[in-house]
Parts: structure tokens; C-alpha cells; sequence
């Protein structure tokens, strides 16, 4: 190609990309979206009820206007459609958990990526400690929270494609493991009158779990059971999924998942695994190449891992069959029958 023709301009945007990703999780964590969500304000009004100094005010919310996550029309801001839908805190589509807790934990971690991939260490909470991410988060009711919070965030739009395009029809039962506030449980529930279904995770997780079925209306049929999948059997059931789970953990962990989620489903089950599944060639899928970053900053052994790799895991664990399906975005499941 003739150098003439050639710009810096991917190289410089995607350099000065926290400069957007700042600005949309500052606005998330000032509440911004969720008090237009009451109506269109003046700036001189949402300033003050966001507690804004004058002076970066209107360059913040015109910025946002700009990216896409505001309008302005006369002198009063509003939220957009999609702003109004997923980032108000009071709605139950919010999805703004895994940008509250990106925010606050992977912005500050995610500046020591050299150091990770010098070393190959955590950078999070567990950095020089070796303890467990999960136990040390969850020690903190806060923590806790907002962790699962971000997990149904970061799931939902999957979740809800998930509990669409399996073939439910052919099943009675599932259990959902590390199920955290159990997205992916309630989703299954709600397009899938016929099915009833578990959540599986750690005890802490069970209280906000249990308070998410009953909200959105299925605890008739979906609860929790709390267990550590290092130590128990999985539950049995005629679906097992496991939804980033797969992704925290080392080969000799993910080998083990799959033994006992191959061990807990009937002959003719199926085992679906979802994750930010890479391409085979590894060379398109940029957000789970990072994703797989983030675990490295995340987790001692933790990778994402490609759709080719799961199934040859699937394969050696006895499953008959094994197969890719694209969801949305970066995610896609892989399916194993028994
Ligand atoms: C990355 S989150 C994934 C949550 C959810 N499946 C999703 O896709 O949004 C991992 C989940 O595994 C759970 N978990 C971690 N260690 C576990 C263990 N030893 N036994 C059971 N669950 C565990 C965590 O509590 C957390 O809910």
C-alpha cells in the first residue's frame, strides 16, 4: 500500500480510548443517567443534583451528548433511548453493574497490565497474597453486591439469547453453575414456562439471588443451592451451564469442570459453556483475546480459550458431540451432548 494512503488514526483512537471509556463510566458513577431518567433538566439543575463544580460541567455533559449517551435539545439534557433503558439504576435492565465495578477495581488494576505481563501475577485485591478472588471480594457485603451485580450486567444480553435459541423444548431441568445473581437462570425460567431450574454458587451469593428470582417473578420454579464446585458433585439435572466460568481458572480446573458437569447430566444432556469465546485463528476476537487479559490480571491461572479448544476439552471428557454457536458481540456457547 502507498504510505500516502496510510493514517495513524485506529492507532490514536484506540491509544486515547480511555478518554471516552472515563467520561461514560464517570457519568455511570455520578448517577447522571438515572436522574434524567425522572426527565429532561437544565444543566444548571443536573449539575446541582449530581453535585458537579461549574467549571467542567457543561464540556462533561456536552461530551456525553457527543458520544452518543446524551441529548440536548434547547437547554435541557436528556438521556438517549438506550441510556434511558440500561443505565438507570432503578430499572431492572440496568446494566450498568460491570461499569460501576469497572470503574472502581478493573480501571485502577488494568493500569498495572505491564506488570502482569511481566510477571504473569494478579494485579487485583489477591495481588502478593495468593488468596481467593471470590472469598476476598465477597468478605465485603459491598463487594459482594457489586460484583454480582456486574456479572448480570456483563451476561445479560447473552443470557437472554441463550434462553431463546437452545432447544428448551427438549428438556426439563437445568442447574446453572457459579450462577451469581442468577441471570442466566431467570432468563431460562422466563422464556421457558416448562422448565425449572438451580442456581449453584457459593452460600454468600444466595440471599441476592434469592431477592432477583423473586423480583422478577420465577422463584417458583428456579432456587439455590449453595455448594463449592472444588469440593462437591454438581447438582444433577438435564442441562448444566456454566457461564464465565470456565474462563477463571487454569487446564487442570477447566478439565475438572467438565468432568463433573459430564458426570451430572443423563445420556442425552447437555453441557453449555459461555465465555468470550476466541476465534479459532485468535485473530479477530479482540475483546476475548482481552478478556483473557483480564484474567491474567484477574486470576492466578485463569485464560479464555477458543471454540476449537473447548471442544476437544468436551471430547475428552466422553461427550458424544460438541459445538459452537455465535450469541452476540464477542460471546459465543459451545454445546456438548452426552
Ligand atoms: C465470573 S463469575 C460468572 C457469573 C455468571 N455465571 C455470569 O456469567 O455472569 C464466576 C462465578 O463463579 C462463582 N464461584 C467461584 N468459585 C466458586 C466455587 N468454588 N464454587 C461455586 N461457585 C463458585 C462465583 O461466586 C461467581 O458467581
Amino acid at each position: 500500500m502507498d504510505k500516502q494512503q496510510l493514517t495513524p488514526e485506529n492507532i490514536l483512537q484506540t491509544g486515547m480510548a480511555f478518554w471516552p471509556a472515563k467520561t461514560l463510566l464517570c457519568a455511570v458513577e455520578l448517577g447522571i443517567f438515572t436522574e434524567l431518567a425522572r426527565g429532561p433538566m437544565s444543566l444548571d439543575t443536573l449539575r446541582e443534583r449530581v453535585g458537579l463544580h461549574p467549571r467542567g460541567a457543561r464540556d462533561f455533559l456536552d461530551a456525553l451528548v457527543a458520544l452518543g449517551f446524551l441529548k440536548r435539545e434547547i437547554d435541557d439534557y436528556s438521556n438517549t433511548p438506550e441510556t434511558d433503558l440500561f443505565l438507570d439504576r432503578n430499572k431492572l435492565s440496568y446494566v450498568g453493574g460491570i461499569l460501576e465495578m469497572a470503574n472502581r477495581r478493573l480501571y485502577p488494576i488494568w493500569n498495572n497490565l505491564t506488570e502482569a505481563l511481566r510477571t504473569g501475577e494478579p494485579q487485583n485485591e489477591c495481588k502478593n497474597n495468593e488468596a481467593d478472588l471470590f472469598e476476598t471480594l465477597y468478605a465485603d457485603p459491598a463487594g459482594l453486591k457489586e460484583f454480582l451485580s456486574a456479572m448480570t450486567g456483563i451476561s445479560h444480553a447473552a443470557n437472554s439469547i441463550i434462553a431463546r435459541i437452545f432447544p428448551w423444548k427438549d428438556y426439563q431441568t437445568f442447574a446453572d453453575i457459579g450462577t451469581a445473581q442468577g441471570d442466566l437462570a431467570v432468563q431460562i425460567a422466563l422464556a421457558n414456562p416448562h422448565m425449572r431450574g438451580l442456581g449453584f454458587d457459593r452460600p454468600e451469593v444466595g440471599p441476592i439471588f434469592e431477592q432477583y428470582a423473586e423480583t422478577t417473578g420465577v422463584a417458583d420454579r428456579v432456587v439455590f443451592m449453595p455448594g463449592n464446585f472444588f469440593e462437591d458433585d454438581l447438582p444433577k439435572a438435564d442441562v448444566v451451564l456454566m457461564g464465565h466460568i470456565l474462563h477463571d481458572w487454569d487446564l487442570p480446573t477447566k478439565k475438572m469442570l467438565i468432568g463433573k458437569a459430564f458426570d451430572a447430566i443423563p445420556p442425552g444432556g447437555a453441557f453449555i459453556v459461555y465465555d468470550a469465546i476466541i476465534d479459532d485463528e485468535r485473530s479477530r476476537n479482540a475483546h476475548g483475546l482481552m478478556m483473557s487479559l483480564n484474567m491474567l490480571i484477574e486470576t492466578p491461572g485463569g485464560f479464555d480459550y477458543t471454540g476449537a479448544d473447548c471442544k476437544e476439552w468436551m471430547k475428552e471428557a466422553g461427550f458424544s458431540s460438541a459445538r459452537l454457536e455465535p450469541l452476540i458481540g464477542s460471546d459465543s456457547i459451545v454445546i456438548g451432548i452426552k
